[in-house]
């Protein structure tokens, strides 16, 4: 199979109209929805996508564009409408330790602590180990997030960011073939988030699983990905094309600031980001069928304010 790959001529960035080698998932003329008749809601129509092993891959888009749904798809806690969605050439029909999910918000256990959160996930998945080859597991996984010396902490007691890191060292320890990475920094500060991104980089460059991750944030996804697909606004959204990350690796965000490779591909995804949303609103205005309300050409009265005294002589 060949890669298709295109030079955008205003920015000189690789698209890539793609399918390379070896995808570990497969989406072909996928479409997704919820409700029906009248309140039915099309949500995501012919989504075709091939996701490389070993590859990261940033999907991008606007709030409410389906990105959720999207992830929701390939964790297999969705079923499709339409079309066929495959991994390792298997239909998805539900969850599977296989393909990890870190979510935005942390879905801990409140009453077990760092370490039991991760150990509970590590039991379930890892039941013909040994107690002590999954005790070392789990102890290897809170050290590499740097949880060590919050261990014990229940997570009420944690920060935010802390709470991410056990939700993505629960996740990893798991050892799935795709890690899902559902807007995992998006409730953080952005100093968190910065320092949490570049962990997650660091960790995906030691293991290298395939990784498809999902943000509203065109830098980061540069700072991360391989690949980025923007998935275009809904309803019916559909994803455009891949833009190749080019960015030499180990990458940091300090040194991106700085290059020129970096700022051309942000000006090329976040145009193509702000064209396709200014299209999606002008077929959307072209297509209402509701009827203009003119508005009454009124001026609002003068408003007399009642005198001091009589407001003191109404007391
Ligand atoms: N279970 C559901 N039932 C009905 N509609 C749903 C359901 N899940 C999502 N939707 C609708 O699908 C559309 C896309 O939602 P989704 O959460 O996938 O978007 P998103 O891009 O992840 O948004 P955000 O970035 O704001 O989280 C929205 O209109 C939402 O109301």
């Amino acid at each position: 199979m060949s890669t298709a790959v295109l030079t955008d001529p205003k920015t000189k960035i690789r698209v890539s109209q793609s399918s390379a080698p070896q995808p570990i998932i497969q989406m072909r003329e996928v479409c997704k929805g919820f409700g029906s008749g009248v309140t039915r809601n099309e949500v995501l129509t012919n989504i075709n996508l091939n996701v490389r092993e070993g590859e990261f891959l940033a999907i991008v888009g606007f709030s409410g564009s389906g990105k959720s749904t999207f992830m929701k798809l390939l964790a297999g806690l969705e079923t499709i409408d339409s079309g066929t969605l495959t991994m390792d050439g298997q239909t998805i029909t539900g969850p599977n330790p296989e393909r990890g999910l870190v979510f935005q918000n942390y879905s801990l256990l409140p009453w077990l602590t760092v370490r039991g959160n991760i150990a509970l996930s590590v039991n379930s998945v890892f039941r013909k180990w040994g107690r002590g080859e999954r005790a070392d597991h789990v102890e290897k996984f809170i050290e590499m997030v740097g949880l060590t010396h919050a261990a014990h902490r229940r997570p009420h007691e944690l920060s935010g960011g802390m709470r991410q890191r056990v939700s993505l060292a629960r996740t990893l320890a798991m050892k799935p073939k795709v890690l899902l990475l559902d807007e995992p920094l998006s409730a953080l500060d952005a100093m968190t988030r910065s320092v949490l991104q570049e962990e997650i980089l660091k960790i995906w460059e030691e293991e290298r699983q395939t990784c498809v991750m999902i943000t509203n944030d065109v830098d980061e996804a540069i700072l991360v990905a391989d690949r980025i697909v923007p998935l275009n606004p809904g309803p019916n959204a559909s994803l455009g094309p891949a833009f190749t990350v080019e960015l030499d690796r180990p990458r940091k965000s300090s040194e991106l600031n700085h290059s020129d490779a970096f700022k051309g591909l942000r000006n090329a995804v976040t145009n193509y980001l702000v064209a396709v949303r200014q299209k999606s609103r002008e077929d959307e205005a072209a297509t209402t069928t509701a009827p203009k309300v003119e508005l009454p050409d009124l001026e609002p009265l003068a408003m007399k304010l009642p005198h001091v005294s009589s407001l003191t002589a109404a007391k």
